[in-house]
């Protein structure tokens, strides 16, 4: 049969032969990726390489690639929510797994490690600022797996939080790679993420405009199945592991706990819980 060419408009590919959103081609991607929202945290994290071989941005795209303790890297920012996430995953995807000459699916396929290392806060009160966290799960709140195909796994937690805020739609739960997890000592905590497709009210927060939900971290925090809590809000983790899991990538979103929010505190040394973050990340996954 004759394979599936993907049209020019469908997955667009620059004239230099990169790819749309993330200007990459395939050989300035390393099988291992780290991610994160802010654009300026690139830098903090590929200070710590041995050698960076390529830089590139656009957007809100940056990518650094080189190596470390021997293993080629990538970091690359994402700026923040599932709708990059979106776009990135698709992206990252078609780099390993599409050839962009002929514009067919490869029939061998490439599995790439992606690790996010990112900011969060916590619902609990006993995972203080300063934590760092993996989460086991994501919860998405946002509508993004609504246009993908059903995901298979466990969806009790992402019920229970649909039944308790009384939400007209279904999140969506997706876990993270085993493999990557094993791999994690014991100064990482290990928790349920709700990734919200806002900062203020859908994470709970009151500003000028009131929440709809009242109560919402007491009411989200107290819900317990199988043993599982969910943790912390942050605004990406559902969305890489709904699509992670779709696309066949290995998943991990590593969180820097700098805000508690039961507690209303933020972290006064949010940068240093970053570094904290970024150099456990690298120790643990270049070793
Ligand atoms: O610090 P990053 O990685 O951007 O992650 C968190 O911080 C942003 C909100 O301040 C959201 O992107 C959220 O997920
Ligand atoms: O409370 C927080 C802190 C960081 N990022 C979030 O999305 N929420």
């Amino acid at each position: 049969m004759e394979k599936r060419r993907i049209p020019e408009s469908e997955l667009i590919i620059n004239g230099d032969g990169s790819i749309y959103h993330l200007h990459l081609k395939p050989e300035h991607l390393a099988s291992t990726v780290f991610t994160v929202g802010d654009p300026d945290r690139v830098a903090l994290v590929s200070q710590y390489f041995d050698q960076i071989d390529f830089k590139i941005q656009k957007r809100e795209f940056i990518t650094h690639t080189g190596w470390k303790n021997g293993k080629r890297i990538t970091v690359l920012s994402t700026g923040m929510g599932t709708d990059n996430i979106e776009i990135l995953m698709t992206e990252l995807d078609a780099l390993v797994n599409v050839d962009l000459e002929t514009r067919q699916i490869k029939s061998s396929k490439t599995s790439l490690d992606i690790i996010r290392i990112g900011t969060s806060g916590s619902m609990q009160t006993d995972i203080p600022v300063g934590s760092l966290l993996a989460s086991e799960l994501g919860i998405g709140m946002d509508t993004l797996m609504a246009y993908y195909p059903e995901l298979s796994g466990d969806q009790g937690l992402a019920l229970a939080i649909q039944k308790e805020l009384g939400l007209s739609f279904l999140p969506y739960q997706a876990s993270a790679s085993s493999q990557l997890l094993a791999k994690l000592d014991q100064e990482i905590l290990t928790g349920v993420t709700l990734t919200c497709p806002g900062f203020y009210a859908p994470q709970g927060r009151e500003v000028r405009l009131k929440p709809k939900f009242d109560n919402m971290i007491e009411r989200l925090s107290s819900i317990q199945i199988g043993g599982k809590r969910v943790t912390n809000f942050e605004m990406e983790t559902a969305g890489y592991y709904a699509l992670g899991e779709l696309l066949g990538h290995r998943m991990l979103s590593l969180n820097a706990i700098v805000a508690n929010r039961p507690l209303k505190k933020f972290d006064t040394e949010a940068e240093k819980t970053v570094d904290k973050l970024i150099r456990k990340a690298l120790d643990l996954f270049t070793a």
